[in-house]
């Protein structure tokens, strides 16, 4: 869209606010709401704002920071706040300098897709977005409650889960997502929307837009949703898996009709680089302590590192579909990663492969999960990172994630991250208790 074609929407919709849209190196959504008449200077990239309370951005000697509004991602919401209409623009931060702020994520990924550009590669994803609804109490607050016994694939009776949901995917579509897929997921209360692929750096943004309309749409059937990646101990958690291709010359680069299994050279390159790259990989895929107690064995969440054509056990499954449809998909990457960083280093693990033509060990056909310790060890299949403090010292190891992040986002990335394992490890947990309360 031009920014003059905005400015007429916005006066065509009668809209109030324009919400200018960015996210933290954590992945969470921030807004700067403006009024229609500061919308000209905004769309110039003239509007300033203080970017030393994000986390993860500038120190305050240097917070000026500008946004730089994407006229692509404008759009109207479908619902009214107190009556007023609402649009919004996804922003990349600029530096005082009015350069692309080296600790702006959506930035990040810009830069992995140009290296991916420079190959003759765009990246296309798709993920599938899972999450959790439950009740809110008599003080509005989440509790762990569902109404919901269903399953995997139910039909529930028509109760306020499938109704949420059946808004969620009409106000998406509405939004302009094509939404291929809605059900219920295995776990009670636990709910999967899948919308088409795109190209990387627009499904970055559907991403951190769905995110907020399932919670918002949630809330107004007095329920909350959560993208936190394992809830409750015992039941699945949720995960968000990736599927990715590369395409070249309009084509599906990862298909080739002559390769027994339809795969390309390229393909299994990068099948390469993510295996190589993926302890790494998942401090950012799976950026919370919570992340790794969905990575267990026995939740159809993958623990070991390994690809396969068919089964879901390993890392990385190949879905069975071929030519357009030809793709890699990653299964660790969890709801509470950025999705723009997580992106970003899938993207250049992958790019690595290719680069340095890394081959992949032999698909794994048998079930990880039922094999012996031994078993494994002979077929020299590792694991993911038992934990948040592993995966990140995986990631201090990894210059080419490293080089991926930035200088900057891997430096503030590292230090929040470790902030959060020590004040971790410092709480006393009710399992502690449960144990040690009464026996000591
Ligand atoms: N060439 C492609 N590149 C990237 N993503 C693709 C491509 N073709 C299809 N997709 C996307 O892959 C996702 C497929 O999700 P779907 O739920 O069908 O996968 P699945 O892994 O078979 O399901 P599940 O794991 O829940 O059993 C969708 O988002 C779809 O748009
Ligand atoms: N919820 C599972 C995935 C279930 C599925 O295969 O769709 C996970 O944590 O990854
Ligand atoms: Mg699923
Ligand atoms: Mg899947």
């Amino acid at each position: 869209m031009k920014p003059e074609d905005i400015i007429a929407a916005v006066k065509e919709h009668n809209v109030e606010f324009i919400r200018l849209q960015f996210t933290d190196i954590t992945g969470v959504l921030k807004n700067v709401a403006i009024t229609v008449n500061q919308l000209d200077k905004a769309l110039d990239g003239e509007l300033m704002f203080d970017g030393s309370s994000i986390e993860g951005f500038v120190r305050i000697e240097e917070s000026d920071m500008y946004l730089k509004p994407d006229p692509d991602t404008f759009m109207i919401f479908p619902w009214t706040n107190n009556g007023s209409k609402i649009a919004r623009i996804i922003c990349d931060v600029y530096d005082a300098n009015q350069e692309p702020f080296i600790g702006c994520p959506r930035c990040t990924l810009r830069r992995a897709i140009q290296e991916a550009d420079e190959m003759g590669y765009s990246m296309k994803v798709g993920p599938e977005n899972e999450f959790f609804l439950f009740h809110t109490g008599s003080d509005g607050e989440p509790t762990l409650k569902t109404h919901d016994k269903a399953g995997y694939f139910d039909l529930a009776p028509v109760d306020k889960g499938e109704e949420a949901r059946r808004d969620m995917a009409i106000t998406l579509q509405q939004m302009g997502f094509e939404i291929e897929a809605t059900h219920h997921e295995v776990a009670p209360g636990q709910h999967e929307i899948d919308f088409k692929y795109e190209d990387a750096l627009k499904t970055a943004d559907m991403i951190a837009t769905f995110r907020y309309v399932v919670r918002t749409i949630a809330k107004q059937h007095d329920l909350h949703a959560t993208f936190m990646p394992k809830p409750i101990q015992g039941i699945n958690g949720s995960g968000m898996h990736a599927n990715i291709s590369l395409f070249k010359n309009g084509k599906n680069a990862f298909y080739d009709p002559e390769d027994p299994n339809g795969l390309s050279q390229e393909c299994y390159y990068f099948i390469g680089g993510l295996l190589q790259h993926a302890k790494a990989m998942s401090a950012i895929t799976n950026p919370t302590v919570n992340s790794f107690k969905r990575l267990v064995p026995g939740y159809e969440a993958p623990v070991y590192i390994a690809w396969s054509e068919k089964n879901r056990s390993p890392l990385i499954r190949i879905p069975a579909k071929r030519e357009t449809s030809t793709r890699v998909e990653l299964r660790n990457p969890d709801t509470a990663c950025n999705p723009y960083l997580a992106t970003a280093v899938m993207l250049k693990a992958g790019l690595h492969g290719i680069k340095h033509k890394i081959e992949p060990p032999a698909s794994i056909d048998k079930n990880i999960y039922n094999m012996t310790p031994e078993e494994r060890k002979e077929l020299g299949i590792d694991r993911l990172p038992e934990n948040l403090l592993e995966a990140l010292t995986y990631l201090q190891a990894d210059g080419v994630i490293q080089e991926g992040l930035g200088d900057h986002i891997y430096k503030r990335f590292i230090d929040a991250k470790k902030y959060e394992w020590q004040s971790y490890t410092e709480a006393v947990h009710p399992w502690e208790r449960e144990q040690y309360l009464t026996k000591f």
